[in-house]
């Protein structure tokens, strides 16, 4: 049995991934991290009966050590400490946010066996993730269900590669016009049409930032140039990204959208778990494909940018910006249409001077945030 850390255990990505882990008995979950779902925790808690417990907010420690005394805790900066454990085999980093940042790179660092879902830490440290991950003989196993599409599709045939398809599913707003979106309410953005997730990626997806992200985590992960990242709009959500090879060829991966499959093939490739549902194209009847509209979306315009600009890590400023927005637009704070204008000016007014040190990284992504507080607050929403 190979001992398992789950990262965000309470969250959607998390809660699907112990679910599966509970019906094999290749892992023995060892520990679960969270922020602050305190009731969540303490159903898993009895459950799982972990070893370690991380809590993002330290407050709780008291009231779960009343429960739970013989657990050894952890809270903030002690992280490091918990992922560094030598009976800690694998990590799931499924945090949210820039929280999950440092813990990819500690687990990576720390030679454990690693599958991604915060594809926020590629966007903000992609290349410092990599080439770490590179030279520690580490591999990033993805989760995200695109990037796991791409890995599944290249199986031992990258060098034959010509480019990817990101699949998009253009998010609820795909046939709204743009002149609407100063109406668009975050119940209305939360509304994703095909896949249910955690709040803050389903906003991404909204504003199809998400798609920008994945662009950028796809860089990294596959090593590809902008050139070599075609997205595509597929509402049907289906096909869940696919590869094109030097001769032509493209290889798809389809199933229907459930994030199970993905987890379930990072926690146990090459080999395949069983699950009942399956896709039937006949019932499907046929599949859609279009371009996806970059003057409605311009912030899939801004990641593909940054992209190719990769130099100037400028998804530290896209992920920072964005990070607050969506939590204020989620508190009525701001406007959908506010969304793009603040994360533009971010980029504008920081552009330069980013660092490729992983801890000075992290600290300017807090500056950024601030900054970007402070601009909401200058400017009350544009
Ligand atoms: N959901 C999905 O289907 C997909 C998600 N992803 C990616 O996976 C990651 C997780 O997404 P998802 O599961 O939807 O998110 P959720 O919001 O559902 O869960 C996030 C998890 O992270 C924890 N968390 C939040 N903030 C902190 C913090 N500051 N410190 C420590 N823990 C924290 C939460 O704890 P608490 O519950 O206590 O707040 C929760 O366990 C994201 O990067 C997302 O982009 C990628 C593809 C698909
Ligand atoms: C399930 C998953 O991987 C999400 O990232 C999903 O792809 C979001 O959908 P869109 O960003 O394509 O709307
Ligand atoms: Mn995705």
């Amino acid at each position: 049995m190979e001992n398992i850390l789950i990262l965000g255990s309470t969250g959607s990505i998390g809660q699907n991934a112990i679910e599966i882990i509970k019906k094999g008995s290749k892992y023995n979950i060892i520990g679960i991290a969270f922020n602050k779902n305190i009731s969540k925790a303490i159903e898993q808690i009895k459950l799982l009966k972990p070893k370690y417990v991380y809590v993002a907010k330290a407050d709780y420690i008291e009231q779960l050590k009343q429960l739970f005394p013989t657990i050894k805790y952890f809270t903030q900066d002690a992280l490091v400490d918990l992922i560094a454990k030598s009976d800690v085999d694998f990590v799931i980093n499924a945090f949210v946010g820039s929280a999950g940042i440092l813990p990819s790179y500690y687990a990576i660092y720390y030679k454990k066996k690693f599958a991604l879902a915060n594809k926020e830490s590629l966007v903000v440290a992609g290349k410092i993730l990599t080439d770490l991950a590179k030279k520690n003989n580490i591999e990033i196993i993805p989760i995200d269900s695109e990037h796991s599409a791409i890995y599944q599709c290249l199986d031992g045939k990258r060098q034959y590669l010509n480019k990817i398809i990101l699949t998009a599913s253009g998010g609820p707003f795909r046939q709204t016009d743009k002149e609407q979106f100063a109406n668009i309410t975050k119940e209305m953005a939360l509304h994703h049409p095909k896949w249910n997730m955690g709040a803050k990626i389903t906003i991404d997806s909204a504003t199809m930032m998400n798609k920008g992200f994945e662009v950028i985590e796809a860089g990294w992960l596959f090593d590809l140039e902008s050139h070599q990242i075609e997205v595509v709009v597929h509402k049907e959500c289906v096909m869940h990204s696919a590869v094109e090879f030097i001769d032509g060829s493209i290889i798809a991966q389809m199933a229907l959208p459930d994030m199970k499959l993905p987890i379930a093939y990072a926690l146990y490739k090459p080999h395949r778990i069983e699950f009942k549902n399956k896709l039937s194209f006949v019932d499907i009847g046929s599949l859609t494909f279009e371009k996806p509209d970059l003057e409605k979306f311009e912030l899939l315009a801004l990641a593909q940018e940054a992209f190719r600009k990769k130099d100037k890590n400028l998804g530290l400023l896209l992920n920072a910006a964005d990070e607050v927005c969506v939590e204020h637009f989620l508190e009525n704070k701001i406007k959908f249409t506010d969304i793009p204008k603040i994360i533009k000016q971010i980029i504008v007014d920081f552009e330069d001077n980013l660092s490729n040190n992983i801890f000075e990284l992290q600290a300017q992504t807090q500056m950024i945030k601030t900054q970007t507080i402070k601009l909401i607050e200058k400017t009350r929403g544009f």
